[in-house]
């Protein structure tokens, strides 16, 4: 993360919490409960570090309830949304159904559904253009293989996938876009890419940023790294100054250790 000297964050840190297909409607009002609980007894400053839950479609209105009812600071948003609005479209959910329900962000292009639902460039485009018409943030995922890893194409690809995802948007539509870096080896499986592999991808993808738009557009948007990330090496990942949050799975689904990771800032100091 880039500070400022008087402390102050250049770009607002995002840590956020992938549930992935885990987590019943009643057991998601407990962790939201648990964690909201938790921050507020270390006084988490939400304006200072952004933090997110993706629970499953199904939860999101047990979530709303509790975040409106609670007036809790915590955002949330969905796993995936249809590129389309309405029709046709089995099992498919719309932006417009996430809006409505409180939702301020969307996971797009996250790697198991690329990988699982075979969802490609275009499709993964054509999601982006469904987030921003509905107003809301998409939160692209992007990131290599293993194979591709050990080619030594991790850039590249990374770099390809992202401006496959954002051709033909304006900076202005992409205002509040966040990207997160995450390699495919890295994720459910224990093995971190170290800081050096976040901070070296999150400043390619920013150079890229700057690149297809410019300078200014490139330092505003928020780059997260996700695969593997816990409480006892967010600090570290975190250290680079091109990494800005932390998009993470497995260890989300603990409310502690997920406050603990929104607390890096106390690693960082202990
Ligand atoms: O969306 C989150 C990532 O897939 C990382 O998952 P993980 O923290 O369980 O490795």
């Amino acid at each position: 993360m880039t500070t400022t000297q008087d402390g102050a964050f250049v770009r607002r840190p995002l840590i956020a919490g992938n549930w992935k297909m885990n987590m019943d409607h009643i057991q998601a009002i407990a962790l939201v409960q648990k964690l909201a609980w938790t921050l507020d007894d270390a006084s988490h400053d939400y304006d200072r570090v952004e933090v997110a839950v993706f629970p499953p479609f199904t939860d999101l209105r047990s979530v709303q309830t509790l975040v409106a009812g609670d007036k809790l600071s915590l955002l949330y948003g969905a796993q995936d949304l249809s590129s389309e609005d309405s029709g046709a479209y089995t099992g498919d959910i719309p932006g417009a159904f996430l809006s409505k329900l409180g939702c301020s962000q969307v996971l797009i292009g996250h790697s198991e559904r690329r990988e699982i639902h075979n969802e490609g460039d275009n499709v993964i485009h054509a999601k982006i253009e469904a987030a921003l018409r509905h107003g809301l943030t998409p939160l692209l995922c992007v990131g290599e293989g293993l194979e591709v890893r050990e080619a030594g194409e991790h850039v590249s690809h990374t770099l390809s996938q992202v401006e496959a995802a954002l051709k033909g948007f304006t900076a202005e539509e992409l205002s509040d876009l966040v990207i997160a870096y995450e390699p495919v080896w890295a994720i459910g499986t224990g093995k971190t890419a170290g800081p050096e592999d976040a901070q070296e991808l999150a400043e390619a993808i920013r150079a890229k940023l700057a690149e297809l738009y410019d300078k200014g557009f490139a330092d505003s948007i928020r780059i997260l790294y996700g695969g593997s990330v816990k409480s006892s090496n967010v600090a570290s990942i975190l250290g680079g100054p091109d990494v800005d949050g932390a998009l993470v799975g497995g260890a989300s689904l603990d409310a502690e250790e997920f406050a603990k990771i929104a607390q890096f800032e106390k690693h960082i100091s202990a």
